[in-house]
């Protein structure tokens, strides 16, 4: 199964933010999305996820258009998690997480199986201690783990998540690391936008990196996060290196 983006075109402001953008993502996969600041990866995901229609272009789905796809079909088999964590109303974690199953449910009310991908996708997120809290009590880390359990509870073929790695600690980033790997080991495709990149060659089987609206690099983390091709990227010199277990990380020295 493929999500497919292609040949994007979206203006927002005037500004052209997608420029032609073509690139295809495999399930069973996690891809990281990486860039600078502006550089369309939200609006990217947005368009991936059917939240924002492209001016040109089009999103396919398993190689069906996704303007063909009904709404609630596109519900369960995409899961989106935006980057920003705002909760708009007092409502509990358990209840808010529960949500996640709306697409789901038959006439007859939360089944075994909803009960079921509500207990793991809290699990996963370490998030079961605070059901009974209301969400807007709790930390954004806090917050973000629970929106994260809201989308896994939903079971979704495609995993979109726009930085959500944002503002949780170091224990909790690894923790949804080691989270979206599960999710593409049990064959859903993830792509995640990610700013850090030491975090998206841990995580990912494919890097896309882009700039202005356009994609500079599409492939294995090993191939695409070279120092070449992060200055191209970010305009930053780096060095690549590995720690003695040969995990790959990457340091910005300087602006080039
Ligand atoms: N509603 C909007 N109206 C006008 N311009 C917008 C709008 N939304 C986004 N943009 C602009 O589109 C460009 C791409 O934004 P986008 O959020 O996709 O970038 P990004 O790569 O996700 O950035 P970041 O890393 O800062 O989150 C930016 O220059 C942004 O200012």
């Amino acid at each position: 199964m493929t999500l497919q983006a292609q040949d994007l075109t979206l203006a927002l402001g005037g500004t052209r933010v997608l420029d032609g953008l073509s690139a295809g993502f495999l399930a069973g996969q996690v891809t990281a999305v990486l860039g600078p600041n502006g550089a369309g990866k939200s609006s990217l995901l947005a368009c991936l996820a059917g939240l924002r229609a492209p001016d040109s272009g089009m999103v396919l789905l398993g190689g069906v258009p996704r303007t063909d796809i009904p709404r609630r079909d596109l519900a369960r088999r995409i899961g989106f998690l935006p980057q920003t964590a705002d909760v708009n109303w007092d409502v509990d974690v358990g209840t808010l997480v529960a949500l996640g199953r709306f697409p789901h449910r038959g006439r007859w009310g939360e089944t075994e199986a909803d009960r079921a991908a509500i207990a793991a996708a809290m699990a996963a997120t370490d998030v079961a201690a605070l059901s009974g809290r209301v969400v807007n009590s709790l930390s954004g880390g806090e917050r973000g783990r629970v929106l994260l359990a809201r989308v896994l509870a939903g079971s979704p073929e495609w995993l979109l998540a726009d930085e959500p790695l944002a503002s949780l600690d170091p224990a909790h980033q690894l923790d949804v690391l080691d989270c979206l790997r599960g999710i593409a080991a049990r064959g859903a495709g993830v792509i995640v936008v990610l700013h850090d990149l030491n975090q998206a060659a841990r995580v990912a089987d494919a890097v896309v990196l882009m700039r202005c609206g356009r994609i500079i690099a599409h492939g294995p983390p090993e191939a695409v996060l070279t120092p070449a091709l992060i200055a191209e990227t970010y305009g930053v010199s780096a060095h690549v290196g590995h720690t003695p277990d040969g995990q790959r990380f990457i340091i910005a020295t300087g602006r080039c």
